[in-house]
């Protein structure tokens, strides 16, 4: 017997971030819409585990050890219902790895659910929830997905609605970057500099509740964007080729290095990804819409 979840990527529509707190983290003001690119984790019994295995483009990079996201997930489950991860977990991997979507998030968020349907341990979903914050701050809105407001490190979530599909182009970069380094660049950049609390942005909101493009490319921003751009330089040249492409918006997602594109329509979109492969400035490019749902048993 074995059960297989699906799980959406993330952008971040608005990345708040406010000055460092005392145990390291930055609170948020974190709008996460979830987009049409998925992992799909297939969990099946297995004696000695949790064991795990990856396939996918970029497999190679994703660890194998006790510290992938799927395997703590599985061993936090476990520990709480008094049970062994007796588990082979499989992740097909379509997610960028360490592209700031999410991908590990998914993963972990994914091995969760499937966990929690194979054992049938009766969690409630707050429990669930719980364990995906324990796990990472991103790891609740994976769970949950559609669009949501992420406050405190991004874990605290509360439903945003969206009034109609939005369509995206991600370009993949050539190397990744690591999410705590991108926040101390965000720390170094702003030394000094006294930082307001995050809020979400009202005119984002009701460009998401519309459902307009336009108004939602006029209302994007990333805080997290010239930490990444110090970091990894290169990014100017991908955001300047999807926006000569005609992209309505282009922005770092999250700590980056992806880069997302909102595009008018989904010809647009795939007109936009055409266009940055050719440039020559990113890795690959790959259209998705969104919103998405969350982790689901399929
Ligand atoms: C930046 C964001 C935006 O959604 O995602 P990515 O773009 O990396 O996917 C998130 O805040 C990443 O969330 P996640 O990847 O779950 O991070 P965590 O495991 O909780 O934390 C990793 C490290 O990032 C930094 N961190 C994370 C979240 C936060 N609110 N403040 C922080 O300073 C801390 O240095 C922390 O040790
Ligand atoms: N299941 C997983 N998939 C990908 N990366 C993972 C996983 N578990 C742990 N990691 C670690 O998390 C790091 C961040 O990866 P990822 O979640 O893909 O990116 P991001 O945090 O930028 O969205 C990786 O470099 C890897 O070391």
């Amino acid at each position: 017997m074995s059960v297989t979840v699906r799980v959406p990527a993330k952008v971040n529509v608005q990345l708040a971030v406010g000055a460092a707190r005392p145990d390291g983290f930055h609170d948020l003001a974190n709008v996460f819409l979830a987009v049409g690119l998925y992992d799909e984790i297939t969990v099946t019994p297995s004696a000695g585990g949790p064991r795990i295995t990856c396939s996918g483009p970029d497999a190679g990079q994703v660890p194998l050890d006790r510290t992938n996201l799927a395997a703590r997930a599985a061993r936090a489950l476990a520990e709480r219902y008094g049970r062994t991860a007796d588990v082979h977990l499989h992740i097909a991997k379509d997610i960028p790895v360490a592209g700031g979507m999410a991908g590990g998030s998914a993963d972990g968020a994914g091995a969760l659910v499937a966990c929690d349907a194979l054992w049938g341990t009766g969690a409630s979903r707050e429990e669930l929830l719980e364990i995906c914050a324990e796990l990472g701050s991103d790891v609740p809105f994976s769970l949950v997905g559609g669009a949501a407001l992420g406050t405190g490190r991004g874990e605290k979530l509360t439903a945003l609605e969206v009034g109609g599909t939005f369509h995206w182009v991600f370009a993949m970069a050539g190397r990744g970057l690591s999410t705590p380094a991108v926040f101390r660049e965000f720390d170094r950049l702003n030394e000094g500099v006294r930082i307001p609390e995050p809020v979400a942005s009202r005119d984002l909101l009701d460009a998401l509740a519309k459902g307009d493009a336009d108004a939602l490319a006029a209302a994007v921003s990333n805080d997290l964007q010239p930490a990444a751009l110090s970091l990894f330089p290169e990014l100017a040249d991908t955001l300047a080729a999807g926006r000569a492409a005609g992209a309505l918006a282009g922005l770092v997602s999250g700590s980056g290095p992806t880069t997302a594109f909102l595009a008018k329509d989904a010809s647009a979109a795939a007109r936009i990804a055409r266009a940055l492969m050719a440039s020559g400035t990113c890795r690959s490019a790959r259209v998705a819409s969104s919103p998405a749902p969350g982790a689901t048993v399929v």
